[in-house]
C-alpha cells in the first residue's frame, strides 16, 4: 500500500518540471500497436503507474516494449502481435486499456475487452465507441463483463458522439485511419491531447485533416509507420503545480515547452493568483493572503478541465468567502468533499454542484484518496494544512503523477511517500 505523508506549511519556490501528460501517452502506445514493422520511439513519457500498466498490456498482446526511465523513453516494436485478448487483470486498472481496441481491431481482426479501469467517477459509458466501430462494419458483442469487437477490414463512415468523448474520439481516429474510404467524425473532441496524437498518426502516415475543429475527416491508408513523438506537456500536472504555488503563497517558474493553462489560469487569476510567461517558462507567484473566492462549471476543452476540479476545491476551501462548483462532465465526482470536510473544510454537495464555504483552517489527518484528482487534491490540502496529513492510496496518486514527492521536495515541500504493509 502506497501512501503519501505532507507535513503543511511550507511555500513552495523554484523550478517545477511538468511532466508529458499522461492523456497523450496512453492513447499514443495505442497508436504504436497499429503500426506492423519497426519501432516507435515516445519521448518525454511520463513514469506514472498508467504507463506501466500500458506496457504490462501492450506486452501481453504480444508487442517487445522497453521503458527507458531515467531517459522518459519508451521503444515499442508491435511487429508480432499474438493475441487480441487484453487480460482483466491489466485492463482492469486503467481507463488507457480502451485505447488499444483498434490496433487489435486493425492487426488480428478482432479485440477481446476483459474490462476497463479508470478512476471511479460515476458512469463512464463507452457506447460511442462502440457504436463507432459497428458503423465502420465491426460486430460487437457486449457481454456483462467482456466484449468481443470483430472485423475483417473496416470501410469509412460517417460517425457522431452526442458528446465529444476524449478517448472515444481517439479511438475512431485510430479506426478510421486504416479503414477503407473516407470517415467523417462529428461532434469530436477538442483536447489538446487529442490533437498531438493527431500529430503523431499524421507523422506515422494517417491522413487527418480538421483536428481541433470538432468535424474530423480521416481518409484511410493502405499502412503506419514507426516514427519517433515527444509527448506533450501536462496540463493538469501544470495546474496542480500552478495551485500548489498559489496555496502555499509561493512562487513556482513552470517548465514544460508550450504550456497553456487556458481558463484554469484565468480562474486562478480571478482568485489572485499572479502569472507571467518568460519566454518558455510560465510563473505563477501568490502574495495574496486570502484567496478571493471563485466559481467554476466542468466542461471540455475548452472549459474548465473536470480533471482539475478537485484540485480546484481545495484551492477555493483556502478562499475567503462561497465558491461555487459545477460539475458537467462526471455525475460522481465529487468524493473529496467528504475527505476535505474531514480536514475541516466546509463543502455541502447538491447533486451535481458543491458550495465551498471558505476559508476555514484545514487540519492534517488520515484521508483517502477515492481517485488519482481527490488524492492530489488532498496533497494540495496537506501542504496548507496546519500538521500531518497521511494519505491513501497514494497508487491512485502514481497512476496519474510521476515522482510527486521528489518533485515537491525540490520545491520545499515536506512530504513523503511511504510504502506500508497490507
Ligand atoms: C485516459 C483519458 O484520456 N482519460 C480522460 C478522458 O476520459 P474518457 O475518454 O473516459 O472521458 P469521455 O470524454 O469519454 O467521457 C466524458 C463523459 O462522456 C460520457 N460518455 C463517454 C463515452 C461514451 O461512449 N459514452 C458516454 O456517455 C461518459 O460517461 C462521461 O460522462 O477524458 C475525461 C474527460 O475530459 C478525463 O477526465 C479523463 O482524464
Ligand atoms: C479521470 C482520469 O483518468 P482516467 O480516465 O484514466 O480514469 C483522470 O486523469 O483524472
Amino acid at each position: 500500500m502506497v501512501r503519501y505523508r505532507v507535513r503543511g506549511g511550507n511555500a513552495l519556490r523554484g523550478t517545477a518540471f511538468i511532466q508529458g501528460a499522461k492523456n497523450a501517452v496512453l492513447p499514443m502506445i495505442g497508436a504504436a500497436l497499429l503500426v506492423p514493422k519497426g519501432r516507435t520511439v515516445l519521448r518525454n513519457v511520463p513514469i506514472i503507474e498508467d504507463v506501466r500498466r500500458a506496457v504490462e498490456l501492450a506486452e501481453a498482446v504480444g508487442a517487445h516494449v522497453e521503458l527507458h526511465e531515467a531517459e522518459r523513453t519508451l521503444v515499442i516494436d508491435a511487429s508480432r502481435l499474438d493475441s487480441a485478448v487484453l487480460p482483466a487483470e491489466i485492463a482492469r486498472r486503467f481507463r488507457g486499456s480502451v485505447l488499444f481496441t483498434p490496433a487489435l481491431l486493425h492487426r488480428l481482426g478482432e479485440a477481446i475487452v476483459e474490462g476497463v479501469g479508470g478512476c471511479n467517477l460515476g458512469s463512464r459509458n463507452l457506447d460511442f465507441h462502440y457504436l463507432g466501430y459497428k458503423r465502420l462494419g465491426a460486430v460487437v458483442d457486449e457481454g456483462e463483463t467482456v466484449i468481443h469487437v470483430k472485423a475483417s477490414g473496416l470501410t469509412g463512415a460517417t460517425l457522431y458522439l452526442d458528446t465529444p468523448s476524449h478517448t472515444g474520439t481517439e479511438n475512431l481516429i485510430m479506426a478510421a485511419a486504416l479503414a477503407k474510404g473516407t470517415t467523417v467524425i462529428e461532434n469530436a473532441a477538442l483536447e489538446p491531447e487529442v490533437l498531438d496524437v493527431i500529430d503523431m498518426l499524421t507523422k506515422m502516415g494517417a491522413r487527418i485533416s480538421g483536428g481541433g475543429t470538432g468535424f474530423i475527416t480521416v481518409e484511410g491508408v493502405e499502412e503506419l509507420h514507426a516514427v519517433e513523438h515527444t509527448v506533450m506537456p501536462d496540463r493538469l500536472d501544470a495546474g496542480v503545480f500552478a495551485m500548489a504555488a498559489a496555496l502555499t503563497g509561493g512562487e513556482l517558474s513552470l517548465v514544460g515547452t508550450g504550456l497553456d493553462l487556458g481558463v484554469v489560469r484565468y480562474k486562478l487569476e480571478q482568485m489572485g493568483v499572479d502569472f507571467a510567461r518568460q519566454g518558455a517558462v510560465l510563473n505563477v507567484r501568490c502574495d495574496r493572503r486570502p484567496l478571493r473566492p471563485i466559481n467554476i462549471i466542468t466542461d471540455t476543452y475548452p472549459g474548465f478541465a473536470t480533471d482539475l476540479q478537485s484540485p480546484m476545491m481545495t484551492v477555493a476551501a483556502l478562499a475567503d468567502g462561497i465558491s461555487y462548483i459545477h460539475e458537467r462532465i462526471f455525475d460522481g465526482r465529487f468524493a473529496l468533499a467528504g475527505e476535505l470536510n474531514k480536514m475541516g473544510a466546509d463543502v455541502e454537495v447538491d447533486g451535481s454542484r458543491a458550495i465551498v464555504r471558505g476559508a476555514t483552517p484545514l487540519r492534517g489527518t488520515r484521508v483517502t484518496a477515492h481517485d488519482l484528482r481527490s488524492g492530489i487534491a488532498l496533497v494540495l490540502a496537506g501542504l496548507a494544512a496546519e500538521g500531518e496529513t497521511l494519505i491513501e492510496s497514494g497508487y491512485l496518486i502514481d497512476r496519474g503523477h510521476a515522482h510527486l514527492a521528489e518533485r515537491m521536495r525540490a520545491l520545499g515541500a515536506d512530504i513523503t511517500r511511504e510504502i506500508s504493509e497490507g
